[in-house]
C-alpha cells in the first residue's frame, strides 16, 4: 500500500486497527507496532537511574498526527500530549496544505552556541582583539577538548567575542560565544565539554576572572523555516467565503505582532504541537521553549512567531514560520527511551536536522489550526467536543460510559463537569 499519511477516519479504528494501518503502510515495523501496543511505561531499573528520588511514573497519553507532507516527503507525527483537539487540529491542518505539496523548508546552518563569561579585564577591547586574533588556537584547543566530535566531522566552526555593558554603559563583562557543529546530538554536553576544556586556557590569556561557562539556548545560529500555501477555495465555510477567511488569518497573525497579550498565546497555540513531538521524541522541552519564547522577544517586543500573508497571483494564503530548533537524534535521554526511538521510525527518519523540519512544520499547521477556528467557528466548537471525554472521565465515567457520557455532552448547548456527573448518574440509573 502507498506511503500516504492521508488516512480518512483515522480516529474512529480502535488502537489495534489504527497500528496495523500504520504497519500496513510501512510506517511502522510489526516489532515497534507490538512496543506501542503494549507499551506499560520504562522499565524500574531504567526509570530509577534516569532521575534523582525517583518514586512513580507519570504517563502521558501518545497520538499521530496525519496528513503531513514535509520537503516531498509523507511523514506522520507521533505527539505526545494530554490536551484535546491537539493532534485532531494538527492532522486537520496538514489537510489543508497537501493540494499544494505540504510543507518547504530551509536549515541553513545547524550550530549549538556556547559562552565563556570573563571580567575584571585590564583593557575589554584588547581582550576582544586578542580573541578576534587567535581564533584558529581556540579551535585546536576545542578539538582537544572535545576529540570525537571532531572525528564525527563536527566541532567547533565560528566563535565572537562580544564586550557586555553594564547600565552605566561601563563595559563589565567580555562574553566569548562558540558556535559548534554537534552532528545527530542536541549538544549540551558536548558543548559543556569542550567550554570546560577551552575557558581556563582563554582565562589566562586575558588575565581575567572567570563567571563561568555554559551552552546557551538561545539556538539563533540553529534556525529552521517552513512554508506551506493553502488556496483561497479550501478555507472557505458556510458563512464566510475563502479569501475573507485568507484576510482574517492574516489579520491574526498581524495582531499577534503588535499585542504581547494575544502574541503569547497565539504562540502557546504553535507550542502546543512543537512541544508534543519534543517530548515524543525524547527531547528536551525546557530547552525549546526557552530558545524558541526568547526568539519571539528579539525585536524588542514579544510577537507571534508565524507569518501569514496573501499571494493574489495564486490566490492562496501562504505561511510561514522561522524558529531556532536544535533537536537531538541520540544523546541525552533520547537512547534509554524506547517510544522515543519508536517516534523516529514513525517520522521515518534518525536525522536531528530532518526532525527540526519536521516540528517547525507542525508549529505551523498548529497555529494555522488554531486562528482559522478562531476567526471562523471559534475554538470551542472543535476544542470542547475532544474535551468532552474528558469531563466524562473526570466524573468518573468508565469503559463505555465515556464515549456514552460524550456524546451526550456534545449535544449540549454548554458541557461542564456538573452536567457529565448528572448524565452519568442518569445513565447508571437506566443501564443498572
Ligand atoms: C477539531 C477540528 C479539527 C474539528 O474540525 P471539523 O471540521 O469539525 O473536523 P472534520 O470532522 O471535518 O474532520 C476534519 C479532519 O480533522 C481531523 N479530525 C477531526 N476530528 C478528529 C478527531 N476526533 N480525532 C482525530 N482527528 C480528527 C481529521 O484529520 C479529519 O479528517 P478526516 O479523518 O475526516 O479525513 C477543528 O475544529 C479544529 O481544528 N479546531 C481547532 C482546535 C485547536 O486548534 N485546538 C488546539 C488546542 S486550543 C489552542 O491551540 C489554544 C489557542 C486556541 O488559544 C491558540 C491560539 O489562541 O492561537
Ligand atoms: N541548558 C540545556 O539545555 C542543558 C541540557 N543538558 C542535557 O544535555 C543532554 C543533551 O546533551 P548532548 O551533548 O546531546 O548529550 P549526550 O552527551 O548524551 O550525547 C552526545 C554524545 O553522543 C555521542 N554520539 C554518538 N554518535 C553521535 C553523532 N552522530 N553525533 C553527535 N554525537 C554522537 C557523542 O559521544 P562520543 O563522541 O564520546 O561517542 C556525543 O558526545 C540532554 O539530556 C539535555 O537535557 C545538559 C545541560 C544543560
Amino acid at each position: 500500500m502507498e506511503k500516504a499519511s492521508s488516512i480518512s477516519k483515522f480516529y474512529q479504528k480502535s488502537r489495534e486497527e489504527r497500528l496495523a494501518l500504520l504497519t500496513e503502510r510501512a510506517f511502522l515495523s510489526e516489532e515497534t507496532a507490538k512496543l506501542l501496543f503494549n507499551a506499560k511505561g520504562l522499565s524500574e531499573e531504567v526509570a530509577n537511574h534516569l532521575i534523582e528520588n525517583q518514586i512513580s511514573q507519570f504517563t502521558l497519553p501518545m497520538g499521530v498526527a496525519l496528513n503531513f507532507i514535509v520537503d516531498g516527503e509523507e511523514c506522520l507525527i507521533p505527539m505526545v500530549t494530554e490536551e484535546p483537539s491537539v493532534i485532531a487540529a494538527c492532522s486537520n491542518a496538514a489537510r489543508f496544505t497537501r493540494a499544494t505539496g505540504g510543507f518547504k523548508t530551509s536549515f541553513p546552518e545547524r550550530l549549538q552556541t556556547g559562552q565563556m563569561i570573563f571580567y575584571n579585564l585590564e583593557d575589554f577591547s584588547e581582550g576582544k582583539r586578542l580573541i578576534e586574533q587567535r581564533i584558529d588556537e581556540i579551535k585546536q584547543l576545542a578539538q582537544l577538548a572535545h576529540p570525537s566530535i571532531v572525528a564525527r566531522g563536527g566541532g567547533l566552526v565560528d566563535l565572537k567575542a562580544h564586550i557586555i555593558y553594564n547600565e552605566k554603559d561601563q563595559a563589565e563583562y567580555l562574553t566569548v560565544y562558540l558556535f559548534v557543529d554537534v552532528k545527530e546530538a542536541m549538544g549540551a554536553n558536548i558543548v559543556n565539554t569542550i567550554l570546560e576544556g577551552v575557558t581556563p586556557v582563554i582565562q589566562e590569556w586575558l588575565r581575567a576572572e572567570k563567571l563561568m561557562s555554559i551552552l546557551s539556548n538561545y539556538n539563533d545560529r540553529a534556525l529552521v523555516s517552513s512554508s506551506c500555501s493553502i488556496p483561497f477555495n479550501q478555507l472557505a465555510t458556510k458563512e464566510l467565503s475563502g479569501d475573507v477567511v485568507a484576510e482574517k488569518i492574516v489579520k491574526a497573525s498581524h495582531y499577534a505582532k503588535l499585542d504581547p497579550y494575544r502574541a503569547v498565546t497565539h504562540n502557546k497555540g504553535m507550542m502546543n504541537g512543537i512541544d508534543a513531538v519534543v517530548m515524543a521524541t525524547g527531547n528536551d522541552t525546557r530547552a525549546i521553549e526557552a530558545g524558541i519564547h526568547a526568539y519571539a522577544a528579539k525585536d524588542g517586543r514579544y510577537q507571534g512567531l508565524t507569518n501569514w500573508y496573501i499571494d493574489s497571483k495564486s490566490n492562496c494564503l501562504i505561511g510561514e514560520l522561522t524558529l531556532p530548533l536544535l533537536l537531538g537524534s541520540l544523546g541525552g535521554a533520547i537512547n534509554a527511551l524506547p517510544l522515543a526511538k519508536a517516534s523516529q521510525e514513525l517520522l521515518q527518519t534518525h536525522d536531528a536536522e530532518i526532525l527540526g523540519r519536521i516540528i517547525c512544520s507542525v508549529g505551523l499547521a498548529q497555529n494555522f489550526a488554531a486562528i482559522r477556528a478562531l476567526v471562523t467557528e471559534g475554538i470551542q466548537k472543535g476544542h470542547m467536543s475532544l474535551h468532552a471525554s474528558a469531563l466524562a472521565i473526570h466524573a468518573g465515567a468508565v469503559g463505555d460510559e465515556i464515549e456514552a457520557i460524550a456524546s451526550q455532552l456534545r449535544l449540549l448547548e454548554r458541557m461542564n463537569l456538573k452536567t457529565a456527573s448528572d448524565l452519568l448518574t442518569v445513565y447508571r440509573q437506566q443501564n443498572s
